[in-house]
């Protein structure tokens, strides 16, 4: 995407000062229960500043209230930055893409032919439009008629444009994209508002974010340490009373403070910010972040063949005759089959056939009943005005379709059709009335580079399972050369859903990657939907992922954000915890010697005083919190090892680091408080 690799600018560390104030609206902190209490004791700590007998007489001065009282507002302040920087990019990136979203002229095709300027804004889903080259496309839409080369370097960010066409699994367009040659004429899909772009927006500028589930969980969570650690400290108050020791309350507010869990519930969101923002980054756009975080822990991934594995254009490269059938006439056989078929395939026959010297007169077929190819039929032809049908499709369908109609397969058929599979072609059998003439040799090419990146995802321990319309021998080729460890073939849209459902029901996360109208089922069925930003609008509407690239291994880099946001969330959740058990030790004692110094002994930190000790760890307990800000962001290097051994590892290093840490901290803001005699 155009901004998306511009890192940090001066700008956005501005803007994320001023957000970190309008962010002290209490109305906003309130969805952060931890920083909500760390706020209400803010305003305590305020009025304390300017009464410090406001509840009891105290042994306090000003000055101590005020210390707490600015200690804890850049606690808050530090939180609330936290997350305004992680929504910064996303922000910049938002503007970026609404300068592309300005309103354009399109030319709306009206009943009679004739075209009418009006503005995009106007456009409603079922108009028609032309788009001539060099011009904006004024909204999402359809190719219905024509053959374009698309710039869409305003969305990609890649320069080097792509070629769209009607019929087929190329034809959608995306309003904000330019026409770079040619021209187009496209039935729009979308109502304003509710465009690509329009998603886009709000989607890199989190207007939409929701907390996923794991994040209310652990909310819940910090919420309910942070219940108890309020009860503790207000059953203090009697204890202490009876005990007839003092506690100040500004003292007992930063003892609040530095036991609940306010280091991970100041990061909790950058964190989950950021891991969408590193989705971005990728030229990936996720729906939602529960889509990252399933992506986190996907056990197996299904891919769709053609236009996902292969690049999709699927060309005609030979028109083989059975015996007894002349190259000529298999030849127009395959021409007049394809003459009514829209899809780029149909196209590329038609090319072939007609540049082979062979000619079907409109005269002859105009009038023809087409019949059009779906993935059910995996079939397609016309039927001609004396009611003969003309036929290609899949082998095993056509096979099906003349055995039905009482002709005869002809006896060679299977070796020519196995021989142009184990290539990796796709055969089509070509048949008119009952009489099958041949078989269509299709070739694709493999994308390259798959085969390492699937043996990477293998050493995650993720299944690969191709699953193709195509034949089980094509199949059996591709899935060797792509690298993938399982396929099914010559199946159909309900058996790829079925896939995912029998993986689903063994309890496996499954993602699924396709860019096809007919892989729009599989695709909202996946816990994790990949579409292809080539495929058509149905196959994004139904993903909750889209790669503006396109490359099918491009999930390999989501699922290691999304166990990077994981294991980031879990090791600063970790790491938290454990540091405020360590305040606990310099806290407790510090309140006991403030109120009876004789117990000396208690003070095992060797602190300058008991106030100085608070102060301390109060400050450590803010400065910690932008001192993560790197790592909540950047996330914690994910290592392709297995999930025992990183728990492990993170554990020890989070767990126990978590307690030394805030030792050494503590005691050097002590000294550096001595040094500055303010202690
Ligand atoms: N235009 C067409 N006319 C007739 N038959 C076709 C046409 N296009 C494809 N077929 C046949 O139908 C089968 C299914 O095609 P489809 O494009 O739906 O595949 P798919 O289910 O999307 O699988 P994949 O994309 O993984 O190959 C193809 O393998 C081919 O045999
Ligand atoms: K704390
Ligand atoms: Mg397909």
């Amino acid at each position: 995407m155009a901004a998306s690799k511009k890192s940090l600018s001066k700008d956005m560390v501005l803007q994320a000062i001023a957000d970190a104030f309008k962010k002290l609206n209490p109305a906003v902190m309130i969805k952060n229960p931890v920083m909500f209490v760390v706020e209400v004791g803010t305003l305590i700590t305020l009025l304390l500043s300017f009464q410090p007998d406001l509840f009891a007489a105290s042994s306090a001065g000003r000055g101590y209230n005020i210390a707490v009282f600015l200690i804890l507002l850049f606690t808050l302040l530090f939180a609330n930055f936290a997350e305004a920087l992680a929504e910064g990019r996303g922000k910049a990136q938002a503007d970026t893409l609404r300068k592309t979203k300005s309103e354009t002229m399109a030319k709306l095709v009206q009943k009679d032919g004739s075209l009418k300027q009006v503005s995009s804004t106007q456009l409603r889903k079922g108009d028609i439009v032309r788009v001539d080259t060099g011009e904006i496309i004024p909204t999402d839409g359809e190719i219905i008629q024509g053959l374009a080369s698309i710039d869409e370097s305003a969305i990609t960010g890649e320069s080097a444009p792509v070629i769209k066409e009607a019929g087929g699994d190329f034809s959608s367009v995306t309003g904000g994209t330019r026409v770079a040659s040619d021209f187009i004429i496209v039935k729009v899909m979308t109502d304003p508002g509710e465009s690509f772009l329009d998603r886009m927006i709000s989607l890199v500028e989190g207007a939409k974010r929701q907390k996923t589930p794991n994040e209310i969980a652990l909310t819940t969570l910090l919420a309910v340490l942070t219940m108890i650690f309020l009860v503790v400290i207000l059953t203090m108050v009697p204890m202490a009373d009876y005990l007839d020791v003092k506690l100040d309350v500004a003292t007992l507010i930063a003892l609040l403070v530095c036991l609940i869990p306010t280091t991970i519930g100041g990061l909790l969101s950058a964190i989950g910010i950021a891991g969408m923002d590193r989705v971005t980054q990728f030229n990936v756009l996720a729906m939602s972040g529960k889509a990252v975080e399933a992506a986190g822990d996907i056990d197996t991934l299904i891919l769709d063949k053609t236009g996902t594995i292969t690049y999709g254009n699927r060309m005609a490269s030979e028109f083989a005759p059975v015996k007894g059938v002349s190259q000529n006439e298999m030849t127009l056989a395959a021409l007049k089959a394809s003459v009514k078929d829209e899809t780029p395939e149909g196209r590329s026959i038609v090319e072939m056939a007609t540049k082979l010297g062979e000619t079907f007169a409109e005269s002859e077929y105009g009038s023809a009943e087409p019949i059009e190819f779906t993935a059910e039929t995996r079939m397609s032809g016309l039927d001609m005005p004396d009611g003969t049908p003309i036929r290609k499709g899949a082998v095993d369908a056509m096979k099906k379709y003349i055995s039905a109609k009482g002709g005869s397969v002809p006896a060679d058929l299977d070796e020519i059709s196995n021989r142009i599979a184990k290539a990796g072609g796709t055969p089509l059998a070509v048949s008119i009335g009952d009489r099958i003439y041949g078989v269509i040799y299709l070739k694709d090419t493999v994308k390259p580079g798959l085969k390492e990146r699937f043996a990477e995802l293998r050493s995650m321990g993720i299944k690969t399972i191709m699953a193709t319309g195509d034949n089980p021998l094509t199949a059996a080729t591709i899935a060797l050369e792509a690298g993938v460890d399982d396929f099914i073939a010559e199946a159909k849209p309900e058996d790829k859903i079925a896939v995912i459902r029998k993986e689903q029901q063994e309890g496996k996360l499954v993602a699924m990657t396709g860019d096809g109208t007919n892989d729009a089922p599989a695709l909202a069925q996946a816990d994790v939907g990949l579409a292809m930003n080539s495929g058509t609008m149905a196959a994004k509407e139904a993903a909750n992922m889209i790669d503006l690239d396109s490359d099918p291994t491009k999930l390999l880099s989501v699922v290691s954000i999304g166990k990077q946001l994981l294991i980031t969330r879990g090791a600063l959740t970790t790491f938290s915890i454990a540091n405020d058990i360590a305040k606990y030790f310099a806290i407790i004692p510090a309140m006991f010697i403030l109120a009876m110094p004789q117990l000396q002994s208690l003070n095992i930190m060797d602190l300058a005083s008991p106030q100085s000790a608070i102060l301390s760890a109060l400050i450590f307990n803010a400065i910690i919190i932008p001192l993560l800000i790197p790592i909540a962001m950047r996330g914690v290097k994910y290592r392709a090892m297995s999930a025992d051994r990183l728990l492990t590892r993170n554990v020890l290093l989070y767990g126990i680091g978590g307690v030394i840490v805030p030792f050494i901290g503590i005691k050097i803001i002590d000294l550096i408080l001595q040094g500055l005699h303010l202690a």
